[in-house]
């Protein structure tokens, strides 16, 4: 409750002005020296009256204890005063704080509404991916594909809390309804025989943990994101479930000419796409070569081959291709191959696939397909953009992550280190030394590429050189006499060597350090795969934006590895807005947020260059 003050009536001020009105108890401030005067004063008149009651020294003394007590009086109350003041100070400094604290904390609440606006619209740009019948006709498909597959019944008999326990344990992080449980047993996956013994001798004898949880998902019919970390063996984990789904149908009816592929897996780049089907018709080999199961077919749809080398294949049907967008749209469009009894389709490096701006492409791949299709997007990491994607066109899908998306191998050990651009060459020959062959170097500019092969031939260092701008025979002589051994290095540009498997690198030297932390994890993770450790060595300088370096940093510390001091001195000016900070939604890079994104970016200023190329009248 307040209670009003109460106010004494004023008489009015003789002279008509406004007087200040005093309380009844106010007394006039007198100095103390003055004070003492008027005292001693009175004293000397009160010395005569009260001569005959107390001596004048008594009178004295008891003035000058009063007067002490006055002095008393007033340091204590200017010692009040004082502290009062301090009071104040600080609550003013306490308020000023919060104030600050307020506006800091709106300025991240603003932050966050623009990234969630700039999302939305986003996802408004993004129509449904589906084929053209299937949205002339209106259809949704709302139940995932069935298929005959199913866990073995022991594991069927454990309780999801059981299956949980085996997730926790090889930390594996699941999103969505009815998850399949993890088998972490080859043998309980049902794979057929000849396949175990085939991956066998390849020394894949365990599941990792991506294969765990992602076999039996894909196995059971299910749309999946599956997202692990670079080299965690995501291509066994898709190319399975497309030689079961093809193993399943052709037992039903053989293939015939003109019929299949029942598999169709994309991939962003042609060397990637070849791997892929290597290890896929590997597997559809050891399968037929067991004579207890039919033969399986793969086709390798990429540009730059000759498909006529390939007609054997189409002649006979085709139960899987893989393929890179463009020539698969090609072959499609003329009626070489259809997607009437596609039923499973695997996007690999999804995010990739849609950075090159392959999007478009993906979408008119959709529209060749009559049917409802499994659908699954395997990637090393995970930006917003792919959530989009897979909320367009998947269904009912489910999350299968093994680690963070877009952190880096745990097995690679990060060394950065500060070399001046001029100086790098040079340094490379003695960074080099570190480990045996096989080494590979990327750098992003493709004439920096040709250079630094030119310098280590010069120096004696049997290097070959990869890149977007080198013919399909260059890169594929490149690819094969470095994966055989005979050249010891490779000199890359990341593009052109993403997702690629080389056999047990030792070493991975990032000579420019790239602009998106994701492609520097996936360049350092050609190294460090199944299971082995690599080393990565990463130059960075002036060159280097402070943002890039804060990204790394980060990076850095997750993967718990030695931060160089240099790296340690940046701050992050996000870190002052206080709280705990979250990866970017769009790259998963931990040092920026959503509008200083180098790969949004990238892709507004891809827009704006076709843009205005199109307004003038280019096309
Ligand atoms: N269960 C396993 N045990 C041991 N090695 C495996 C296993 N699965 C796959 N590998 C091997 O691990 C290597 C990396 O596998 P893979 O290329 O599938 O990785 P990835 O996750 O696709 O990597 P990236 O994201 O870089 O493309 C391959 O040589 C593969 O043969």
């Amino acid at each position: 409750m307040v209670s009003t003050p109460l106010r004494r009536p004023r008489s009015p001020s003789p002279n008509g002005e406004d007087e200040m009105t005093l309380p009844e108890d106010y007394k006039p401030y007198v100095p103390v020296a003055k004070r003492r005067a008027q005292m001693l004063s009175q004293l000397g008149s009160k010395k005569q009256e009260v001569k005959k009651v107390k001596t004048a020294e008594e009178l004295e003394k008891e003035m000058e204890e009063e007067l002490r007590e006055q002095a008393e009086d007033e340091e204590r109350a200017r010692e009040k005063a004082r502290r009062e003041r301090t009071l104040l100070q600080a609550a003013q400094e306490v308020k000023e704080r919060k104030a600050l604290e307020d506006a800091q904390k709106s300025a991240a609440d603003k932050e966050a509404e623009k990234e969630a606006i700039l999302l939305a619209e986003m996802e408004r740009a993004q129509k449904k991916l589906a084929s053209a019948q299937e949205l002339a006709q209106g259809t949704v498909y709302t139940e995932s594909l069935r298929t005959s597959w199913r866990p073995p019944h022991y594991i069927r008999n454990l309780s999801e809390e059981e299956h949980q326990v085996i997730r926790d344990k090889f930390h594996i992080i699941t999103e969505g309804d009815g998850i399949p449980p993890p088998i972490p047993h080859f043998a309980d996956m049902k794979v057929p025989k000849p396949i175990l013994e085939y991956l066998k001798g390849k020394g894949i004898k365990k599941p990792t943990p991506i294969q765990i949880q992602g076999i039996p998902t894909a196995f059971a019919g299910r749309d999946m994101i599956g997202i692990a970390f670079t080299g965690s063996g995501k291509t066994l984990a898709f190319t399975l479930p497309a030689i079961m789904q093809s193993l399943e149908m052709e037992a039903k009816l053989p293939f015939v000419r003109g019929e299949g592929p029942v598999g169709l897996i994309i991939c962003p780049s042609r060397e990637l796409a070849r791997q892929t089907y290597e290890g896929c018709q590997a597997m559809c080999n050891a399968l037929k070569e067991s004579g207890n199961y039919p033969e399986l077919r793969s086709l390798l749809c990429i540009g730059g081959i000759n498909m006529a080398d390939q007609g054997d294949v189409l002649n006979r049907g085709v139960h899987i291709v893989v393929a890179t967008p463009g020539r698969l749209i090609d072959m499609l469009d003329k009626g070489k191959l259809n997607a009437n009894n596609c039923k499973y389709l695997c996007m690999d490096e999804a995010d990739r696939m849609i950075d090159m701006g392959f999007e478009e492409d993906v979408r008119s791949i959709m529209s060749h397909f009559k049917y409802q299709r499994q659908t699954l997007l395997f990637s090393a990491t995970m930006p917003r953009k792919i959530q989009d994607f897979a909320q367009q066109s998947l269904i009912n899908p489910i999350l299968v992550n093994v680690g963070r998306a877009g952190a880096a191998n745990m097995d690679v050990i990060q060394e950065v280190e500060y070399v001046k651009q001029e100086a790098k060459m040079v340094y490379l020959l003695e960074c080099l030394q570190k480990t045996p062959p096989p080494v590979i170097i990327f750098s992003d500019n493709k004439n920096e590429v040709d250079d630094i092969q030119e310098y280590l031939l010069l120096k004696g260092v049997e290097a070959v050189a990869i890149h977007g701008s080198k013919t399909q025979e260059e890169r594929e002589y490149a690819i094969r006499s470095f994966k055989t051994g005979a050249k010891d290095v490779m000199v890359a540009s990341g593009v052109a060597s993403k997702g690629l498997d080389f056999n047990e690198i030792q070493h991975v030297i990032v000579y420019t350090m790239p602009k998106e932390i994701e492609d520097y994890v996936h360049e350092i993770g050609r190294t460090g795969r199944s299971g082995k450790t690599g080393i990565a060595t990463t130059f960075v300088n002036m060159n280097t934006s402070e943002q890039t370096l804060l990204d790394l940093k980060y990076l850095l510390m997750e993967a718990k590895q030695k931060i160089p001091e240099f790296l340690l001195s940046i701050d992050d000016p996000r870190a002052s807005h206080g709280g705990a900070l979250k990866g970017c939604p769009i790259c998963g890079g931990l040092g920026h947020g959503l509008q200083d994104c180098p790969k949004l970016q990238e892709e507004q200023r891809r827009k704006q260059a076709a843009n205005t190329r199109y307004d003038g009248g280019g096309y």
